[in-house]
């Protein structure tokens, strides 16, 4: 079965210039599915597609076997969960108020949320660590802490599929670190299938090194230029190709933990 399809979509802000073309994939059940690429090459234009902000010039999208297209809101929002790169923090909500939303978008759209939404958005809240934070101003948060917080509330919908957008850009290490064992626990513990753009590409070999399925789709000028495992399609070859970079793996074994890495090393000229 595959959750997500996108058959030879194409989509372009003007007709005439392409973003994207001819792109083909599916993504599987309980894998992570990580979107790499250069800076501009489309990946956010590509997740806004998967979204149905970005309706493509040509091609499909299938989620769970049904057409995008024929989704209503609310079975959009038990299929896909979004948390975005950046939030405008508009009125001062208290987290529980912003974690709540997620329960509301997959049941019944507007109206005061119940006690059985509320207690499980106290629990997303708590299966990410973030117990206490549930009358904090979600205004008033670190940018590290505000990402658990949309996490949590993608969480709080369940969907079967959380799209993930450049989840760690802003955080620290030990913050993306909390992240990408959230993102090992989704997967394993509570059996979700995730789409996720990103510039780490560490990122998914920490995923291949915790025994995460993970699959990965190199993006360059508006192609997929390679997919497959980490360790298939980041390799010092692609890197060149696509990142016009020189770069070289290495692994340590500390503290238990094989862990494979990419070091870029040198720009080429
Ligand atoms: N709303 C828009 N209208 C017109 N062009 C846009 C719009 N949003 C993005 N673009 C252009 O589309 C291209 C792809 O942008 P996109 O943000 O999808 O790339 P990206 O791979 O996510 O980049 P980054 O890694 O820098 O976040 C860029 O050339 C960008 O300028």
């Amino acid at each position: 079965m595959t959750m997500l399809r996108l058959n030879n979509l194409s989509f372009g802000y003007t007709p005439r210039q392409l973003i994207f073309e001819n792109i083909s994939f599916a993504v599987h059940p309980g894998e992570v599915f990580c979107i790499i690429g250069p800076n501009g090459c489309g990946k956010t234009t590509l997740i806004d597609s998967i979204l149905g902000i970005n309706q493509p010039q040509q091609g499909t999208i299938e989620v769970g076997g049904t057409q995008l297209a024929q989704l209503k809101p609310r079975e959009f929002a038990q299929q896909i969960a979004y948390v975005p790169q950046s939030h405008t923090k508009t009125f001062p909500y208290t987290v529980l108020d912003i974690v709540v939303m997620g329960r509301t978008a997959a049941t019944r759209g507007f109206g005061s949320p119940d006690s059985s939404q509320q207690q499980r958005a106290r629990e997303s809240l708590e299966q990410l660590g973030l117990k206490g934070f549930e009358e904090r101003l979600y205004t008033e948060l670190s940018g590290g802490e505000l990402q658990l917080v949309l996490i949590a509330r993608a969480l709080t919908q369940d969907a079967r599929i959380m799209v993930l957008d450049e989840p760690t850009a802003h955080l620290d290490f030990r913050h993306e670190l909390m992240v990408m064992e959230i993102i090992t626990w989704l997967v394993k513990e509570k059996e979700l299938t995730i789409v996720m753009a990103t510039h780490f590409l560490n990122q998914a070999f920490y995923l291949e090194n915790a025994a995460v399925p993970t699959r990965v789709a190199l993006m360059d000028q508006g192609k997929i230029a390679a997919i497959g495992t980490p360790s298939e399609v980041i390799t010092k070859s692609n890197l060149k190709d696509v990142f016009k970079i020189n770069s070289t793996t290495a692994t340590t074994n500390e503290e238990g933990l094989q862990r494979k890495f990419i070091v870029p090393l040198k720009n080429i000229r």
